[in-house]
């Protein structure tokens, strides 16, 4: 559905996407992970046509973006994180403005509106509206006309974790029927509750891509950490899960009544990121 092949793009003379290559399959929901100027959203530009690359070949169903930009605009639905809404127009004027260019009728907007439970304030400015509000009022718009792909930068940055929540439903409702979707996030927890695969960026390379559960298993080391009262004084220990050696010491301090604390560990996306980078995933 989507494929970049060698992608860069060079702002003053340094690559901000350094050579990228992978495939989002058709009806996938793909995430896009990383920390703040990983490159996310410049790979997203370019895959929509609005960046172009200095190197390399985008390609979204089938269609060269770089020669044919315009025609790949009726499959994707697109969602920024700064909102670019008429702020004096109401939601239902600022959906109808978008349905009249794409030639959709009334009926649609109501669809939409319901969908992301809007109806309530329809005739309300948008300049009056939280950012969760705004933000629903963005996916409905890319929505209007039934979008193959939907793009999404950022879905739920600074959103309180309600409208986060309704959103991830959302996102997940829409792919179950059949939307491919593309979402950059920088939080952990979202990209592994959402995505299928997951691309992790960093200095704009694609430094891992996968399943969730793959890359935890390929990177990732449980370990378990166990904190117990030794001869007075508190210790703390961090060992592998599984092995019988960790096991025994468990029993044995249980028994004994010195174990305090256990706490698993090698089970999240942020531990991928740092021992693939070094870094912690801020
Ligand atoms: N127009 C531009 N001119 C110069 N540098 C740019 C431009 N746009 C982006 N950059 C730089 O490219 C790098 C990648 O930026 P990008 O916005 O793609 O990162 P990101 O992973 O989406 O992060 P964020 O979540 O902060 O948007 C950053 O170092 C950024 O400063």
């Amino acid at each position: 559905m989507i494929t970049l092949k060698n992608v860069v793009k060079t702002y003053n003379h340094k690559n901000v996407v350094d050579g990228i290559s992978f495939t989002i399959e058709k009806g996938e929901l793909f995430g896009f992970l990383g920390p703040n100027g990983a490159g996310k959203t410049t790979t997203i530009k370019m895959i929509i046509g609005l960046l172009e690359p200095n190197e390399g070949e985008i390609w979204v169903n089938g269609i060269d973006v770089l020669k044919n930009k315009k025609l790949i605009y009726k499959d994707i639905g697109v969602v920024f994180e700064l909102p670019n809404l008429y702020m004096r127009a109401s939601i239902k004027n600022n959906l109808k403005i978008f349905a009249e260019l794409y030639g959709l009728k009334d009926d649609r907007i109501n669809e939409v509106m319901e969908d992301l439970q809007l109806c309530d304030k329809q005739d309300v400015k948008v300049e009056k509206l939280s950012k969760g509000w705004k933000q629903r009022v963005l996916i409905g718009r890319a929505l209007l006309h039934k979008p193959k792909v939907l793009i999404l930068d950022e879905p739920t940055s600074g959103l309180d974790p309600n409208t986060a929540s309704l959103i991830h439903q959302y996102i997940k409702k829409l792919n179950e029927q059949g939307t491919t979707v593309v979402l950059t996030t920088h939080d952990m927890h979202e990209a592994d509750e959402l995505s299928h695969r997951v691309g992790i960026m960093h200095n704009g390379k694609l430094v891992a891509i996968g399943k969730p559960t793959e890359l935890k298993s390929k990177y990732l080391k449980e370990e378990i950490e166990i904190k117990y009262v030794d001869n007075d004084s508190v210790v703390i220990k961090r060992l592998e899960s599984r092995a019988t050696e960790t096991e025994k010491l468990i029993s044995q301090l249980t028994s004994q009544g010195k174990l305090i604390s256990m706490n698993t560990s090698g089970n999240s996306l942020a531990e991928v990121f740092a021992v693939l980078t070094g870094r912690e995933l801020s």
